[in-house]
């Protein structure tokens, strides 16, 4: 993605203006640090001049230039923490956006972006623009200014010297100009390299009891030194191309001091300069050289961040595919749910689900059935949105479910799935979603009417227990009892649970059999099962076969019926329909 100038000022605009005194400040402290570089060389040239007259003289000369160097410290410590602040303090907001961003982009695009190179996007390309935000501008517009102030004080010495510093800062600023874009590719391939290489860890880590489990680690290294090298590869190139930016200034920096010394030396030969201007050109000369060089590196600099800002703006400018509904009141109770002919695919080739239709009635639960891959999963997250049907309609409380804010959707339907996703953080935070405003009495009577006191109890901390990273301390069956407390203390009209494959212990079974009962009480529910005792309770049966419906009626009446899939499913007391 090629970025405009406008972008840059845009981008710079939406984060530096709630920041504008602190911008304004550090304006000034750069204007007073400038002004001291351009005055110094002055002084030092009266100095020298006076060299011959009264020691007083010489001496508050001395103590004046002292005195400035000392006022120019504390202007850069100044400026140096305002910009640090500035730069932090943007970064920190446009990572926020891009986080929320993320947050809000479709399944889809999770699927297709690992963790690992969202965290690269979000915090690693993020960072590198810190820079950018703190001191580009800043750099840029100062050194600027020093450069026009260094050649107007250079002419009004002697033209000829104003000349020479002028064709070089001419001739620099052109080949500035012209290289300026050159390292970009090889900056951004290596930023693409650094995600990868993260993806791959986080992938990795995630996985590593199976890795372990089967020997696996030599292939983990072998890939793990190919992205290595990757990365290295263009590392390299891109901070060769930077070097040899740089390199080339600072010959030319050399060259065009020897040119002014010379031409100092002989003008002071000739009785047209004094040692005192000889000295200030040669001061005003390696200003200038310096001020070049701080504005090559910026440049070097802002290749690095270009490559990012690429990055991240391809990030932000990415479409969710599932856009908000206009929004429609969602009727309050439990709510009916509708599949009128629903074909889906997650790609275009693909077809999951073919031609669904059913009918739920609210307060009505349906027992979802089939072989593993059938499409289950699948049409549940047509309900709230994951993923869009690509034809028919899904419909929740009589209106499709497009038609919702998806905030509001989202809220009315509770989802239990095998995979419950727990964070490092206390049992309290992990029930309420980290939502301060559910009191600990509402999560306690959650716990005692899904009859989780006794397991309550046997927490050493109560609510303030830790779970660990990924909840590794709960077994499936405690966590998925803590996926129905949570989704209790949503209260949804619509219950999802998606029932653990595996088999669990006789007691935990139990528990989570009068909890997923409990759950269902005055609410429409669905419910993937891999058990046939799952289904003992349930009002309806849709057994699904390579996306399409196979079976789907009551359960007595199918039960009754024994030519049905469902009553030879009873008879052979397999979950997965045999076609
Ligand atoms: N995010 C995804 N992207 C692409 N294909 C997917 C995705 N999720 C599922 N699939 C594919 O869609 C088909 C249906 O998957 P789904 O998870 O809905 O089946 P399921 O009946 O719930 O299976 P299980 O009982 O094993 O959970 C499978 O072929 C699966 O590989």
């Amino acid at each position: 993605m090629k970025l405009s100038f406008s972008h840059y000022i845009s981008l710079l605009r939406m984060y530096l203006r709630p920041q504008w005194f602190k911008v304004c400040l550090l304006m000034l402290l750069l204007f007073g640090s400038i002004g001291l570089d351009l005055y110094n060389p002055q002084l030092l040239e009266h100095f020298i001049d006076s060299i011959h007259e009264g020691l007083d003289s010489l001496l508050w000369i001395a103590l004046l230039f002292i005195g400035l160097v000392c006022v120019h410290q504390v202007l850069t410590t100044l400026a140096s923490y305002l910009s640090e602040a500035i730069g932090w303090q943007a970064t920190n907001e446009l990572r926020f956006d891009l986080t929320l961003h993320c947050l809000n982009l479709d399944m889809s695009f999770h699927k297709e972006h690992t963790p690992g190179e969202l965290l690269e996007r979000v915090d690693g390309d993020v960072a590198q623009l810190s820079d950018f935000f703190s001191q580009f501008i800043f750099y840029m517009l100062g050194q600027g200014l020093l450069l026009i102030g260094i050649l107007a004080v250079t002419f009004w010495t002697d033209w000829r010297v104003g000349l020479l510093l002028l064709a070089f800062t001419a001739l620099m600023l052109t080949a500035i100009r012209s290289l300026r874009g050159i390292a970009v590719p090889y900056f951004r391939a290596s930023r693409q390299a650094s995600a990868k290489l993260s993806s791959f860890f986080e992938e990795r880590l995630v996985s590593v009891e199976d890795i372990s489990g089967n020997g696996a680690q030599p292939y983990v290294l072998a890939r793990l030194n190919q992205l290595s090298r990757q990365r290295l590869h263009f590392t390299l190139l891109s901070s060769v191309t930077g070097r040899f930016f740089s390199s080339a200034v600072e010959i030319s920096v050399a060259l065009t001091m020897a040119a002014a010394l010379t031409l100092g030396a002989y003008l002071l030969r000739n009785g047209q300069m004094s040692l005192g201007t000889v000295y200030a050109t040669y001061a005003y000369t390696s200003l200038l050289s310096g001020s070049l060089s701080i504005i090559t590196f910026q440049i070097n600099k802002i290749q690095v961040a270009t490559a990012s800002l690429q990055r991240i703006t391809e990030l932000h400018h990415t479409p969710n595919a599932i856009l908000d509904g206009p929004g429609a009141d969602l009727p309050g109770g439990a709510l009916a749910v509708r599949f009128a002919q629903v074909s889906f695919g997650y790609n275009p080739e693909q077809s999951v689900l073919r031609d669904i239709s059913l009918e739920l009635t609210p307060g009505r639960t349906l027992g979802l059935l089939g072989r593993t891959g059938s499409g289950k999963t699948t049409l549940t997250r047509l309900l709230y949105r994951a993923y869009d049907a690509r034809e028919g309609s899904v419909l929740l409380g009589n209106i499709d479910v497009r038609q919702y804010k998806l905030a509001e959707l989202r809220s009315r339907i509770g989802v239990v799935t095998q995979d419950v996703q727990l964070f490092q953080a206390s049992i309290r935070d992990n029930l309420t979603f980290f939502d301060a405003s559910i009191s600990d009495e509402r999560i306690l009577e959650v716990m005692t009417n899904l009859r989780l006191t006794p397991w309550y109890d046997s927490l050493p901390e109560g609510l303030d227990t830790m779970l660990a990273a990924g909840g590794k301390t709960l077994s499936s069956g405690e966590a998925q009892l803590l996926a129905f407390a949570r989704v209790f203390l949503q209260d949804p009209a619509l219950v999802i649970l998606d029932e653990a494959s595996s088999r669990l212990d006789p007691v935990t079974e139990k528990l989570i059999e009068g909890a997923i009962q409990l759950l269902l009480e005055g609410r429409t529910g669905i419910i993937i099962a891999h058990h046939l005792e799952t289904v003992r309770h349930v009002d309806d049966i849709l057994i699904l076969d390579e996306g399409q419906v196979q079976e789907y009626g009551a359960r007595q009446q199918l039960a009754a019926d024994p030519t049905s899939h469902f009553a030879h499913l009873l008879q052979t007391g397999l979950v997965e329909v045999l076609a």
